[in-house]
Formats: C-alpha cells, sequence, structure tokens
C-alpha cells in the first residue's frame, strides 16, 4: 500500500483566529459557544489534567509505537486495535499507525498500555465540564442536556492513540511549500465531541467554511475540541463539525490521542426542541447513534455522512 504525495492549495497562515477557552473562568461560555458556531473547534486552557498525568500517557503512547512491528501485530484488530496505513476498511490511507480502543472495556482484562486505560474518566470529566460550560453558553437548561448523553455507563466513547512518523517522501526542496503527505485525511467526526492532545510537532489543521485549511499550532499542555457530526445535529446546524485532517512531517515524529465522546447505541439524535420553535425547522431526520454509526463505518473518510440524514427542502409545488 503506498500513500501519495500530492499538490494542494497551500494553506492560509494567521493562526490568531483559533478560538483559545480560559476553562477556569465560567464567563469564558460565551466565546465557546461562538467558535462552535463560528470554526467547530477550540483549544482549552487552564483546565484540570495535571501534566503528570499527561506525561504519563504521552509515555506509554510512545513506549508502545517504539515496539517492534511483531508485538503490535498482536494487537491488531477491527475496529479496535492496532492499525498501520489504512484506515476503516473503505480504502483510506494515511501515513499513520494508531491503536483504537473502546473506551468502556474493562480496562484491566486486556493487553493495551495501561496508564492509557485507566484514565478514560479524566478525559470524561474534561469533556462533561466542557459541554456543560457550551450548554450554558446556550442559555439550555439544565445544564447536563448535553453532557448527559456521553456520561453514563453505556456510552459509546472511544480512544485513539495516532504515531505519525517522519516523512521521507516529503520533498523539502520544493520551495513554494505545496508539497504534502496526508497523514489523517479530511473528515468529520460522527459523535458527539473530541478531545485532542498532541506532542510538540505540528501537523493538525481544520478547514473553514471559505474551504482553506488553517493550521493548528502544536500546544501540548493544552487540549483541542472538535465539534463532531452528532452536536451538529443535536444544535440543529448552529454549531458546525469541523472539517479537519493532518499532515505528515519530514523531519519529526507527531504522536496524538484523541478521546472521541459518543453517546450510547439507543440514543435518538435529533435537533433539541429548545432550538427550533416547531418541527419544519428542524433541518435534519431523526436517528439513533447506532444507525449512525453503521452508517459512517461503511462510509469512506471525507464523505458528508449527516447529507442523507439532512431534511429535504419542500417545494410549494410539492
Ligand atoms: C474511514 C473510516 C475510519 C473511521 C470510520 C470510517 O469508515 C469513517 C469515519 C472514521 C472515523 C473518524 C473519527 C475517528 O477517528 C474514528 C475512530 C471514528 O469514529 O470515525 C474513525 C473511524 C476509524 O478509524 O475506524
Ligand atoms: O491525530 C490527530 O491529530 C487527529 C486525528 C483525527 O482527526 C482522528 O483520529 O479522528
Ligand atoms: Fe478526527
Amino acid at each position: 500500500m503506498t500513500v501519495s504525495s500530492k499538490l494542494v492549495e497551500v494553506p492560509k497562515s494567521g493562526f490568531s483566529s483559533i478560538p483559545v477557552i480560559d476553562i477556569s473562568d465560567p464567563e469564558s461560555k460565551h466565546d465557546m459557544e461562538k467558535a462552535c458556531e463560528d470554526f467547530g473547534f477550540f483549544k482549552v486552557i487552564n483546565h484540570s489534567v495535571s501534566s503528570e498525568l499527561v506525561s504519563v500517557l504521552d509515555h506509554e503512547a510512545v513506549e508502545f509505537f517504539s515496539l517492534p512491528t511483531s508485538q503490535k501485530t498482536q494487537v491488531a484488530g477491527y475496529p479496535f486495535g492496532y492499525g498501520k496505513r489504512a484506515i476503516g476498511r473503505s480504502g483510506d490511507v494515511g501515513w499513520v499507525e494508531y491503536l483504537l480502543m473502546n473506551a468502556n472495556l474493562d480496562f484491566g482484562s486486556h493487553p493495551f498500555p495501561p496508564g492509557l486505560l485507566q484514565n478514560p474518566e479524566t478525559f470524561r470529566k474534561m469533556t462533561c465540564d466542557v459541554l456543560e460550560m457550551m450548554t450554558d453558553g446556550l442559555g439550555i437548561k439544565p445544564r447536563n442536556t448535553h453532557s448527559k448523553l456521553v456520561s453514563g455507563e453505556n456510552t459509546d466513547s472511544i480512544f485513539r492513540l495516532n504515531h505519525y512518523p517522519p516523512c521521507p517522501l516529503i520533498n523539502n526542496n520544493n520551495t513554494n511549500g505545496s508539497n504534502i503527505v496526508i497523514g489523517f485525511g479530511e473528515h468529520t467526526d460522527p459523535q458527539i465531541i473530541s478531545v485532542l492532545r498532541s506532542n510538540n510537532t505540528c501537523g493538525l489543521q481544520i478547514n473553514l467554511s471559505d474551504g482553506s485549511w488553517i493550521s493548528v499550532p502544536s500546544d501540548p499542555s493544552s487540549f483541542f475540541f472538535n465539534v463532531s457530526d452528532s452536536l451538529q445535529v443535536l444544535t440543529n446546524g448552529r454549531f458546525k463539525s469541523v472539517k479537519h485532517r493532518v499532515l505528515a512531517n519530514s523531519r519529526k515524529s507527531r504522536v496524538s490521542m484523541i478521546y472521541f465522546a459518543g453517546p450510547s447505541l439507543t440514543q435518538r439524535i435529533a435537533p433539541l426542541t429548545c432550538l427550533i420553535d416547531n418541527e419544519d425547522e428542524s433541518l435534519y431526520e431523526e436517528f439513533t447513534w447506532s444507525e449512525y454509526k453503521n452508517s459512517t463505518y461503511n462510509s469512506r473518510l471525507s464523505d458528508n455522512r449527516l447529507q442523507p440524514f439532512e431534511k429535504k427542502a419542500v417545494s410549494l409545488n410539492d
């Protein structure tokens, strides 16, 4: 399997536009709400996750990817387990190796890195705090309207480690900067919200509504939050599920960890009634997370997975 380098539009520079949310300040809820509407993406600072824990997680991730391939492939599997180059089952490839884990398993009983797997609770807690601030920002009561969807026993959350090795295919002599290799192709995340932390290597880009790609400067001490497809539906399109991708680096290795907060399989996903005046305003057909997940896992990374669930506009002649 090969990963080709492609010529694409040079991303815009000017990173000041990525919103930074101080989660220790309750008044940040307004900025958070605006960030979700404008970009579907923001960086969280002053969070309560200790730097000690973050470095344990980092260390375990690096250790895991440093194992011989024969050991890593012992935990290969689908949908959970180790994988390399192939992303999903529909033909997508990237300059990446990864470990996908069910964040709700009994972590003691399987062979994945122990520290990583004992800590989904830390990510869940931070995710719920952020969702509650967001719900407050929208003026919705009760505060746990969104967080309760991802906090119960049966919720379907995933924890992912990605490793993007330095890529020799990138031609450093290309002076116009348009030679790139895709580490993780463009996509939106299907769940409710995703929390990402990476080492000090950049590569993550988000797509703006004008179609341009913005590089996100790495910040190992912060967490980045993505609005995902199901939250776009719950907010009837008010919050944007952000399209993002990762570019490989010619010299440096990138290691990221992402917690994808999903609801229970039977959870109904539809625009919240408090955000629409009547059913006619709803932009989406209702679905269960299980239905959406099944259709997601049969799709390509870059597909618009919400399109089949969009309500058709009714014309006067219908
Ligand atoms: C190509 C695919 C990989 C993916 C499942 C899919 O069929 C389409 C969505 C992909 C995605 C993106 C966000 C997460 O990384 C992920 C775990 C998820 O839930 O949806 C991946 C899936 C995957 O890598 O298996
Ligand atoms: O590795 C990253 O920084 C982002 C990867 C990603 O978007 C994903 O795994 O869904
Ligand atoms: Fe993603």
